[in-house]
């Protein structure tokens, strides 16, 4: 079969909006070509984004609310898809499939003491429901395959890492700066067995929450880093960040909201809350950077994985003050934001959740067990139709036809 046409759907951790991106995707010999034909960003609504911190959050989320955004955010990608479709001029006739991750309310990535508390992590938008919206049949819940194999479930854009990063002489660490940042680390000439992938801590979380108290909810984000640079850093603050149990953990490992989400900041809150706020931002910017820096020396530098290279990608690839710190603190290697290599720091987990989605149809492996930690490779994700001319249309894909 030539090119199928496809859309990939992202909502991060940052609860910021929904990518989505309608490619072009093809099977090749040892690797999946993909091109982004068009795409759309959909920020979120205050009153959705503050309904999905709710959710977040246990001691805020209930059954009731849970079950009814799980259906409104299922309507709420189905609306963002017809809208790329028409802005496209592409006809959901055309369209083979949706893959879409879903939006992460709560990731637990290890078993608790009884034996009832297993290991889990939850996406929801419910795909029943976008598919109906649609047309188009639609892949979803990846994570949850990989948990089955006793993996993570997390980092999983690490396999799209490989397939666009590889590289016979540069060792690289592809870093996402999103709500949680990432790594993948591939090593030069490696076949997938080589990589590595693992959560360094917060990206943008800790922040965007920090700057919204800040402003007394008139910002989230701070933008371009404005505050940061205006501010100084408060080394007794810094050091206490940094002395927290998760930056000891080997990898794998995985972390959410569940552990630096709005109870972590209200902790922060309690004793440096009447600090400077651009201090307040400059240091916990100069943390999320000195988690990536000290990841770096202590997971993969220090055990002799030379890093040639870091592509930086997320949100936070756009805070001028991240890379320039994260400069600061590697000097050794040279920095580059996927831009530099034509592929945006916004669309690519969009885009790569399209590559998981094409696998998973075509029945192929789309996870690494070595970046996630599972004991087998396994194939991630469900499907989900609820009109015939969807199923045929994904079934032509099977059959190359
Ligand atoms: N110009 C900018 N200046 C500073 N920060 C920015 C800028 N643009 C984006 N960001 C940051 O990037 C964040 C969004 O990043 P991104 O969309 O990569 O996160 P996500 O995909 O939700 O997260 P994750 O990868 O953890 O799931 C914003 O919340 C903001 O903090
Ligand atoms: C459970 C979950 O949603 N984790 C996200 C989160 O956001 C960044 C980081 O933490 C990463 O582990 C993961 O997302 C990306 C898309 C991944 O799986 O590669």
């Amino acid at each position: 079969m030539g090119k199928a046409l496809g859309v990939g759907l992202m909502s991060g951790t940052s609860l910021d909006g929904i990518d989505a991106v309608l490619v072009e995707i093809e099977e090749k010999k040892d690797n999946v070509d993909v091109n982004i034909i068009d795409s759309l960003t959909q920020h979120y609504d205050t009153d959705v984004r503050n309904a999905l911190m709710e959710v977040c959050s246990p001691s805020t989320a209930t059954l009731q609310k849970i079950n009814s955004i799980n259906m409104f955010l299922g309507k709420e990608f189905g609306s963002v898809v017809n809208k790329l479709l028409k802005q496209a001029n592409v006809s959901k006739n055309d369209i083979h499939f949706i893959s879409s991750h879903g939006q992460t309310i709560y990731h637990q990535p290890f078993d608790g003491e009884s034996n009832l508390d297993v290991a889990g992590t939850m996406q929801i938008g419910d795909i029943s429901v976008l598919s109906e919206e649609t047309g188009i049949a639609v892949v979803g819940d990846f994570r949850t395959a990989d948990m089955a194999a006793s993996g993570q479930g997390a980092p999983l854009v690490s396999y799209v890492d490989y397939l666009l990063f590889k590289n016979p002489n540069k060792s690289r660490a592809i870093q996402n700066i999103g709500g949680i940042g990432n790594v993948t680390y591939v090593p030069e000439n490696s076949n997938s067995d080589g990589i590595q992938s693992f959560d360094t801590g917060p990206g943008n979380m800790v922040i965007d929450e920090v700057v919204y108290r800040l402003t007394n909810g008139k910002r989230n984000y701070d933008k371009d880093g404005e505050m940061a640079y205006r501010g100084n850093i408060n080394q007794r603050l810094l050091t206490k960040l940094m002395s927290h149990d998760y930056f000891k953990k080997e990898p794998p490992k995985t972390t959410g909201r569940e552990l630096f989400g709005n109870q972590f900041v209200d902790e922060i809150f309690k004793e440096y809350g009447q600090m400077n706020p651009e201090d307040l931002v400059a240091t916990v910017s100069e943390w999320t950077v000195l988690t990536i820096a000290h990841s770096y020396n202590q997971f993969l530098m220090d055990k002799g994985y030379k890093i040639d290279e870091v592509i930086v990608g997320g949100g936070g690839s756009y805070n001028p003050y991240l890379i320039e710190r994260l400069n600061y603190h590697l000097p050794e290697v040279i920095i580059f934001t996927h831009e530099h290599f034509d592929i945006s720091s916004d669309l690519k987990e969009a885009m790569a959740f399209a590559v998981l989605g094409f696998q998973c149809i075509l029945g192929k492996y789309n996870q690494l067990p070595s970046a996630t930690g599972a004991k087998r490779q396994v194939i991630m994700g469900k499907i989900a139709y609820t009109q015939p001319d969807a199923l045929e249309r994904i079934d032509t894909l099977r059959r190359g036809s």
